[in-house]
């Protein structure tokens, strides 16, 4: 009771002192009521709502300043240019790109969840108490300092994915609503307060819902339960394992960070950018002892459960060949081995875009016998492992691509140690169910077989898509638009699914997963992956803001990236070549996006999901 009065304070402080700030400061970009696609629809504007009704919100001030932050407080140019010229124009002197760093303290980030004041030890010994984040290179800091990393995100209770999150984070009034000690993620509809608009599982010829997954997830969690718990677990349960039981002071007393980081999962992202937790689950993944291994049943390619000393659980995806090895030509990109490199770069990416749909992952080295065969009680995982010639071990698993003797997957180093990809799992599937979508632009599959959209007229498949749920009104249209840039970006060709939480309903950001067939290609660039943008001639106005920045010498792409993998315990993650290429291809979508704006009018082209007015 004591702990509750003092967070109920807590939080009334913070409050109060955002409200101060609003009030004080007339022409700040707090202003900017940011809802992640607030143009398109009625579930955004619900948010909206929702957020300013929420204890955290305040009524946004809005000032005519807003009008000019664009050009000028961004430090990008507003007027249309052209890609390329941007990436070399440098800076223009008479507006310093300091800017955003003097009016710094001034931005009201998301304020601090409840769930990061639990963590207030871990928070003293950071470097950096303002950003949560380690970094010391100039302009990885300076990026995120700029104002366009810093428009306020507008979170409301009902937002929140998992119920000891909205429970952390509601009022009095509302935690009366939010039922502790039931198990479902999903059944609360009095909580997420979007009074049953949900439109869940709602129509539509795009969206396919693919597979149940939720006995792969459970698997792990059974054996190692097994293992470990066997007499707290029931066999006849074992079957369908409960979600947790949430009891709120097993809540409050959360300390583990992999789990404050799962209930930071909102509606638009995964994680909060000023979100202490995801540097310590990254540290986590780079240090804890591993305690169960087992294979991920689904997919084509070898993955494996792990689980860390503290009941973490992580995706682990091996080494398969050196980074400077490129994907063949003749390679179709179904093929293609899946890099452990790429899921590491892929996350850096997500995160410099202020995506934030990905989650963390690290690259660690790994000692293939007491940290994998040792730990692991998977029979079919097990009898895989040999000894090659030279004396390596080796191994090859069970799954329908490459997992036979001919493309084992062996230690590189020292005969024991292998590289690998670890990524912070999401919520397990009883407590937060996802639902699986077919990408629009999904290519064929096949060697002979064409895709739909190769074979339409592209603006005419372009409006098929935009008529059809969940493109037709909400955030999603905007954010196929950006998979489709992360994509090109990174080349990635492999995108036929993508997934977003059920709770949710059509209204939220999709996650980005699997990213491991990108970077394959330093030299070539794959425009047809940009075909959604090119022919629908349409861009998130934030994420064409953003990539103008990172056009520039102060921002530019590469140097960001690079800065940001520098820390990976197996850096460098990607080689220069692929560095460069991200330029190249920031170049490449701001020139389509500048002829669209000529032919059609920038707001025809640029989706609006900064409010200015
Ligand atoms: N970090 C994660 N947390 C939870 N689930 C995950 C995570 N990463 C991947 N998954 C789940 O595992 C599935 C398979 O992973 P991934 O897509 O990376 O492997 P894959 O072998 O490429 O699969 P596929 O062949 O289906 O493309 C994903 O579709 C997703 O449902
Ligand atoms: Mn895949």
């Amino acid at each position: 009771m004591k702990l509750k009065a003092r967070l109920v304070t807590g939080v009334l402080f913070i409050t109060l002192v955002a409200c101060g700030l609003l009030v004080l400061n007339g022409n700040l970009r707090v202003a900017v009521e940011f809802t992640a696609d607030p143009a398109a629809g009625q579930g955004a504007g619900r948010a909206a709502q929702g957020a300013e009704t929420s204890r955290y919100g305040g009524k946004a001030a809005v000032g005519p300043a807003n009008k000019k932050l664009l050009n000028e407080e961004y430090g990008v140019n507003s007027n249309v240019s052209n890609g390329l010229s941007a990436m070399s124009s440098g800076q223009n002197p008479n507006k310093s790109p300091e800017k955003g760093i003097h009016e710094e303290n001034k931005i009201v980030e998301r304020p601090p969840t409840v769930a990061h004041k639990l963590q207030s030890t871990v928070q003293k010994n950071r470097t950096s108490q303002k950003t949560g984040i380690l970094y010391t290179g100039s302009k990885l800091r300076r990026l995120f300092q700029n104002p366009l990393y810093n428009i306020p995100e507008r979170v409301s209770t009902a937002d929140y994915l998992l119920k000891p999150a909205r429970w952390l984070h509601a009022t009095a009034e509302e935690r009366k609503h939010i039922k502790l000690g039931e198990n479902s993620g999903e059944d609360d509809k009095s909580a997420n307060g979007n009074g049953g608009n949900f439109t869940m599982g709602n129509g539509g010829n795009v969206q396919v819902p693919v597979r149940q997954k939720a006995n792969d997830e459970e698997s792990i969690i059974h054996k190692h339960k097994k293992h470990h718990h066997s007499k707290t677990i029931k066999k006849s349960k074992e079957k369908k394992l409960p979600a947790p039981t949430y009891k709120s002071e097993e809540v409050l007393h959360e300390k583990k960070p992999w789990r404050l980081l799962q209930f930071g999962i909102t509606r638009y992202s995964l994680y909060a950018r000023n979100d202490p937790n995801v540097e310590e689950v990254l540290k986590a993944i780079r240090t804890q002892e591993v305690t169960y291994v087992e294979m991920k049943p689904g997919g084509t390619q070898l993955k494996l459960f792990m689980e860390f000393e503290d009941t973490s659980i992580g995706l682990f995806k091996p080494w398969r060949w050196p980074r400077d090895r490129e994907t063949p030509p003749d390679h179709f990109y179904f093929t293609d081995y899946e890099r452990h490199n790429a899921e590491i770069a892929a996350y850096h990416l997500d995160r410099i875009l202020d995506f934030r749909r990905c989650p963390p992952v690290s690259g660690r080295w790994f000692n293939v016998t007491s940290e994998i065969r040792q730990k692991s009680e998977d029979e079919k995982l097990l009898k895989t492992f040999f000894v090659s010639p030279v004396g390596n071990v080796c191994f090859f698993g069970d799954c329908s691509y490459y997992c036979n003797t001919e493309h084992m997957i062996c230690a590189i180093k020292d005969h024991h140690m292998l590289e690998g990809s670890v990524a912070a799992y999401l919520p397990r599937w009883q407590e937060a169910p996802r639902k699986t979508w077919k990408h629009p632009w999904k290519r064929s599959y096949s060697r002979v077989r064409k895709a739909d959209w190769e074979v339409t007229d592209g603006e005419a498949f372009c409006r098929q898509v935009r008529s059809t749920p969940p493109y037709d009104k909400g955030r999603r249209f905007g954010d196929l638009l950006d998979l489709t840039v992360y994509d090109f970006l990174m080349g990635n060709m492999d995108r036929h699914h993508y997934e977003t939480f059920k709770a949710f309903g059509n209204n939220s950001a999709p996650i980005h997963l699997d990213q491991g067939r990108a970077f394959g290609r330093t030299t070539h660039d794959e425009i047809s992956i940009l075909v959604p943008i090119y022919s629908c001639c349409s861009i998130r106005k934030s994420t064409w803001l953003r990539l103008q920045l990172l056009a520039k010498e102060d921002y530019r792409l590469s140097d960001v990236m690079r800065e940001s993998m520098r820390t990976d315990p197996i850096a460098p993650i990607l080689t220069e070549p692929h560095l460069l290429a991200l330029d190249r291809r920031v170049g490449i979508i701001l020139d389509t996006v500048a002829k669209c704006i000529q032919k059609k009018g920038a707001e025809n082209v640029l989706l609006e999901d900064l409010k200015d007015t």
